[in-house]
């Protein structure tokens, strides 16, 4: 185990989400059984209801005492898999599918999903989505990412030099795919980077991404003018070794695009971007990343790592938006994302940003266009700027309407956003938020079983089944805790009512009251009200027939 004998990390979250049971579906690989995770809630009337679950087995360890020994790490389930022999040269879920290879992975997404194994090849045969699965990760439960599959979220940690050790990196980690994270970037600019990604790498049941010229740079004590494509090259192939599964390369940050983000409000705010930039005007070349790209594809198709490749040139703000320079950048990636195809190297594209929200699904038509159908992973988009503090919630707004147009996965931003590194609870915050848009985009485009979730939660609500509501939520534990700051008590678990409206204003319970008495009366359907009025119209007529049949009924002489 390469990661130093010293223990730094004390110990992360374990045990089961309120309410459910992890469990696993068996279904058949090339050689054997497969276990594909998921993640059952028990409803109080006695069903079930199953969900896609990204947690791995630390919602499976029910005490603490039976969490893994975290330096060792994940046992290394899929080093036992079928591995199928290289296709011209290329041993990638790209080149297999092509060959119209089904691979266990391919298997394992498609049971996850609830889809074919076939169509999970087809989908990856013709780049629309990806299985980033690195070699070198035995760890990893693999994930599809692709618009014909439920959009995936992404979260972000890392350290920074000013804040954050190995520990809270690793929780960061279980924390963010305890609630649903897809896959986690582990973003570190900070110190000791190998090993803590190490630490992460080896304890990650997701796919893992990294952004390799962070390493880079840090290599060369931060000044982007002394990268080299040597440096660049040794580190992506150190972070490959590691078992990385993505990486994010900023290769269509090209010289002659530097200036067109000159006259911007906000020039270049992504990382990579910005030092891509910096090395390119101080050398007057074009980039190394660029230039070397063929070198790059051979080393990633080497242990199957996809290439995210990086929207260095994406607006930093309103103003900035769908301007020249992001777009000529999605030119030349989708130049780039041509020839690693020809690699057999998986491919995704980044996307903005901050977009206001008449401008996003441009960016999901243009992305599509030029870049083969790549699975679009955006960042937000945010659709305004004026939030701070808020931006997890500007930037779902933004997500859910990109990915409602086709974006395949969502890289989440956390209420820190603008102003300083995300804790623990800013993840569980940005993965929350995400999986609202991921979800609500998916209900939009019809994803199967995507809305039988909402349809039980609804049914619990309507039924005041509290419990049900809570533990079929997204975060089960802050339901609770919110209907419980009011009534706490026992009794309020099946109360026709909570403390919004009261008892006698609840409008859900007026509502089954009508109905009971609808049932009670016969009063169900249109028929049945019609034939009760042409009854009541009959008794009211024999009425007017027994007294007289005439319309105008004198006074009482008394009263006139
Ligand atoms: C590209 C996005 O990556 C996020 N980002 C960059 N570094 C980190 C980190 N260490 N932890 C979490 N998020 C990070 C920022 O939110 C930025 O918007
Ligand atoms: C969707 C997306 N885009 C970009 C980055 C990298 O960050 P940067 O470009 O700032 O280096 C990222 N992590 N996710
Ligand atoms: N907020 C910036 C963006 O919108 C990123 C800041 S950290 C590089 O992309
Ligand atoms: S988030 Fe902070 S450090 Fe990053 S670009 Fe913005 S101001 Fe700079
Ligand atoms: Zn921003």
């Amino acid at each position: 185990m390469p990661v130093s004998s010293s223990t730094p990390v004390s110990t992360v979250t374990v045990g089961p989400i309120e309410g459910s049971q992890k469990q696993y579906l068996t279904v058949p690989g090339t050689d054997g059984d497969l276990h594909v995770p998921f993640r059952r809630i028990a409803l109080t009337n006695g069903d079930h209801h199953d969900v896609y679950d990204t947690s791995g087995p630390y919602t499976q360890y029910v005490a603490e005492d039976q969490l893994h020994d975290l330096a060792e790490g994940l046992p290394k389930t899929r080093d036992a898999w079928n591995k199928p022999a290289a296709v011209d040269g290329a041993s990638t879920q790209l080149a297999w599918a092509r060959a119209g290879i089904i691979t266990d992975e391919m298997r394992f997404v498609a049971a996850r999903e609830g889809f074919d194994p076939e169509k999970v090849r087809e989908e990856v045969a013709a780049g629309r989505a990806v299985i980033p699965a690195n070699r070198k990760h035995p760890e990893l439960e693999p994930a599809i990412i692709g618009k014909a599959f439920a959009v995936k979220i992404n979260a972000n940690i890392g350290n920074s030099a000013v804040t954050s050790s190995i520990a809270e990196e690793v929780e960061k980690m279980v924390w963010a795919t305890r609630w649903g994270g897809d896959t986690i970037m582990d973003l570190s600019t900070g110190k000791d980077i190998h090993e803590t990604r190490e630490w992460i790498m080896r304890n990650a049941p997701v796919p893992v991404g990294t952004v390799p010229i962070y390493q880079a740079l840090e290599k060369v004590k931060g000044d982007p003018t002394k990268l080299t494509w040597e440096i660049f090259r040794d580190t992506v192939i150190e972070q490959c070794e590691q078992g990385v599964d993505y990486m994010t390369v900023h290769a269509g940050v090209l010289l002659r695009y530097v200036p067109l983000a000159a006259n911007r409000v906000t020039g270049i705010v992504s990382r990579g971007g910005s030092i891509m930039a910096a090395w390119c005007l101080a050398h007057h070349e074009e980039s190394f990343l660029y230039t070397h790209f063929r070198e790059l594809c051979e080393i990633l198709r080497e242990y199957d790592v996809t290439f995210s490749l990086g929207d260095g040139l994406r607006p930093g703000s309103i103003a900035d938006a769908n301007d020249e320079a992001q777009f000529a950048e999605l030119r030349t990636l989708g130049e780039l994302t041509k020839i690693a195809k020809s690699y057999g190297v998986q491919v995704m594209i980044e996307g903005p940003g901050h977009v206001p929200m008449h401008k996003i699904v441009e960016n999901v038509r243009l992305e599509e266009e030029l870049c083969e159908e790549a699975p679009f992973y955006t960042l937000g988009p945010l659709a305004t700027d004026i939030a701070p503090a808020y931006d997890h919630i500007t930037s779902a707004i933004g997500a859910a309407i990109i990915a409602q147009a086709g974006t395949a996965m969502l890289c989440y931003v956390t209420p820190k956003e603008h102003l300083g590194l995300p804790n623990r609870d800013d993840v569980k915050t940005g993965v929350i938020t995400y999986k609202i848009a991921a979800h609500a985009a998916d209900l939009a485009k019809g994803h199967p079983g995507a809305q039988s979730r909402d349809d039980e939660l609804s049914k619990a609500r309507f039924e005041f089944r509290w419990v049900d509501q809570f533990n079929l939520s997204l975060d089960p534990d802050t339901a609770r805790e919110f209907h419980d700051e009011t009534l706490p008590a026992e009794p309020a678990k099946t109360a026709h009512f909570c403390s919004m409206c009261g008892p006698k204003f609840c409008s859900m319970r007026i509502s089954a009251d009508v109905r009971a008495y609808a049932e009670e009366h016969n009063l169900v359907t249109q028929e049945d009200i019609d034939a009760k009025l042409a009854a009541d119209m009959a008794a009211k007529s024999q009425e007017f027939a027994d007294a007289g049949g005439r319309v105008y009924i004198p006074l009482e002489p008394s009263r006139a």
